[in-house]
Parts: structure tokens; C-alpha cells; sequence
């Protein structure tokens, strides 16, 4: 005899596009994202006893999608995310929880002549804004924003010594070295009681800030380690974001090694004389941390 201990279903990899047109001015916004929506709840007969009274089909949510995407606004995808779980958990009385994940894909406004066009975009990188979801009945929603994708790069500004040395250790210390990384930064929200309440937080003004953090901690950190820079990021996230508990990152090291060429006529391309390199695409470093607030004591 067996059971379903854990099972939620639904439709991945909805594509939808959105297009905001203003009258007045002609000008014209778009938003593309992929979108997955996944129900939990009193479904275990559907895979037991082949009842499919209980499935609300992965295609009419799919619809729903669609549908809801025409009644209100798909950005922020926060706020889309959060309506499209409330609906479904709030619609069926036996779905007890929605999982919604968003990716936002880059559509950024053409400089035509100087000016930015009132409908021309191009993708300028694979970065993706990724939101989680989840509203649960009775339990509110649970928010969690992400950047991804964000392949950054500083031919200077970075060491790497003091670390711990036994007999396994070959690395050699160095205090000028290329560091890049494709950023995966995550934050999470609050508990919100309901999409009311999700409606009132600006997440654009937070995606925005998170990413500049980012990238102005990578460029202006004089980096000791990828650790010490990456914690100087969440820091700063927790300081400007009161409604964000955790901020996380999780960043690839993606080395560059120097190329001893002195073998040929003497060339000199090592310590400080190294001009070119070898980017390697593995192994590479991976480092991870999450950083919430320090408890504050009431003594
Ligand atoms: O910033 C770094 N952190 C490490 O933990 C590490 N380990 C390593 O080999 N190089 C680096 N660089």
C-alpha cells in the first residue's frame, strides 16, 4: 500500500506578453515574462483513483493566466505573481496553496537619434527579474525577488590572501586579480496578509536599488574575497529594504588564469607584466551566503 505524501500540478513555461499604450502620448511599454503556476491542495484521489473532479486543468490556468493578465497590471511581477496564487486558492475551496514563479525577461526602450523611442526595444542581456510566489489559504503570500543571469566583470580591485594554508593548498596568494561572476541575488518579503497589502510596496523601487547595490559594492569593493564583497551587498539590501527579511547570494567565481609565455623569446605575462589570460569555463568557485538582521535585544 502507498500514499501520495506531497504532489501539486499545473502549467510551465506560460509565455505572455503584455503591451501598456498610452494615448495621450503615443508611447507604448511592454512586458515579457514566462510564467509557472503550480496547485496544492485535496488533489491526492486525482492521482489515486483517477478522479479528475478534483484537477482544475493545467490549461485553465493557463487561461486564467491570460485572463487575469488583461484585468490588471503584470508589473511588477510581485504584484502579478501575488494576484494570479490569491485568485486560485481563493476561487477553488479545495486548492490550498498556489505557487507562482515569474520570470521577467529584458525588453529595454531604444535610444533612437538621442531619444528614447516610443516603441522599439532590443534584449541587452540574458539577465532575468525572477519572482516566487506562494499564497496560501488562510496563511497569506510569501514573496521572493531575484536577479539572475547578471554576468559582471572587474579587471582590477580584487585579492585573494591570508587564506588557510596546510599541504593540500597549491594556490598561491595574489592581491590583483581579475573577478567575475553571473550574480544570482535573492530577497525575500515579509509575509503579506493578502494582495492588498502587496499592492502597496514598491518592489520596482527595491529590484532597482538591490541591482545597483550590486553592482556599485562589485565595482567600488577593494575585494579581499568573493565572500566579504557579497556580505557587504546583503548589508546594504537589509538597510535600504525594511520590508525584506533575508537577502541571499549565490555567485559562481569564473577564473582567469595567467598564461606563462616566457617560453617563447622571454615574454614577460605573469604578476604584474599579465595582459592575457586563460577564462576557464569550470571548475569554479561557488559561493553562497544569506544574511538577515541581527536580533535586537531589548536589555
Ligand atoms: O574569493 C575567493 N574565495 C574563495 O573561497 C576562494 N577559493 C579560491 O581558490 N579562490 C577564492 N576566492
Amino acid at each position: 500500500m502507498s500514499q501520495v505524501s506531497y504532489a501539486r500540478y499545473g502549467k510551465d513555461n506560460i509565455r505572455l506578453y503584455k503591451v501598456d499604450k498610452d494615448e495621450k502620448n503615443g508611447i507604448q511599454t511592454v512586458t515579457e515574462m514566462t510564467v509557472c503556476s503550480l496547485l496544492e491542495g485535496d488533489i491526492e484521489t486525482s492521482f489515486t483513483e483517477a478522479d479528475n473532479s478534483v484537477i482544475v486543468a493545467t490549461d485553465t490556468q493557463k487561461q486564467t493566466t491570460y485572463i487575469l493578465a488583461k484585468q490588471n497590471p503584470i508589473n511588477p511581477p510581485e504584484l502579478f505573481a501575488a494576484i494570479l496564487g490569491e485568485h486560485f486558492v481563493k476561487t477553488y475551496s479545495h486548492i490550498h496553496a498556489a505557487h507562482i514563479k515569474i520570470i521577467q525577461h529584458r525588453w529595454t526602450r531604444m535610444i533612437i537619434d538621442g531619444k528614447p523611442h516610443p516603441h522599439s526595444f532590443y534584449r541587452d542581456s540574458d539577465e532575468t527579474r525572477v519572482v516566487e510566489a506562494v499564497a496560501r489559504e488562510g496563511k497569506g503570500i510569501d514573496i521572493r525577488t531575484k536577479i539572475e543571469k547578471l554576468l559582471v566583470l572587474k579587471s582590477t580591485g580584487s585579492a585573494f590572501h591570508g587564506f588557510h594554508r596546510d599541504e593540500y593548498t597549491q594556490l598561491g596568494e595574489t592581491w590583483d586579480r581579475i573577478l567575475s561572476t553571473e550574480v544570482e541575488a535573492g530577497w525575500k518579503w515579509k509575509t503579506f496578509k493578502n494582495v492588498d497589502e502587496v499592492r502597496k510596496v514598491d518592489f520596482n523601487a527595491v529590484w532597482k536599488a538591490a541591482r545597483d547595490i550590486t553592482l556599485k559594492t562589485f565595482a567600488e569593493d577593494d575585494s579581499a574575497s568573493v565572500q566579504a564583497t557579497m556580505y557587504k551587498m546583503c548589508d546594504q539590501i537589509l538597510a535600504c529594504a525594511p520590508l525584506v527579511d533575508t537577502v541571499d547570494y549565490s555567485l559562481p567565481n569564473k577564473h582567469y588564469f595567467e598564461i606563462d609565455l616566457s617560453w617563447h623569446k622571454g615574454l614577460k605575462n605573469t604578476g604584474k607584466d599579465a595582459t592575457v589570460f586563460a577564462p576557464q569555463s569550470n571548475p569554479n568557485g561557488l559561493i553562497q551566503c544569506t544574511v538577515t538582521r541581527k536580533f535586537k535585544s531589548k536589555l
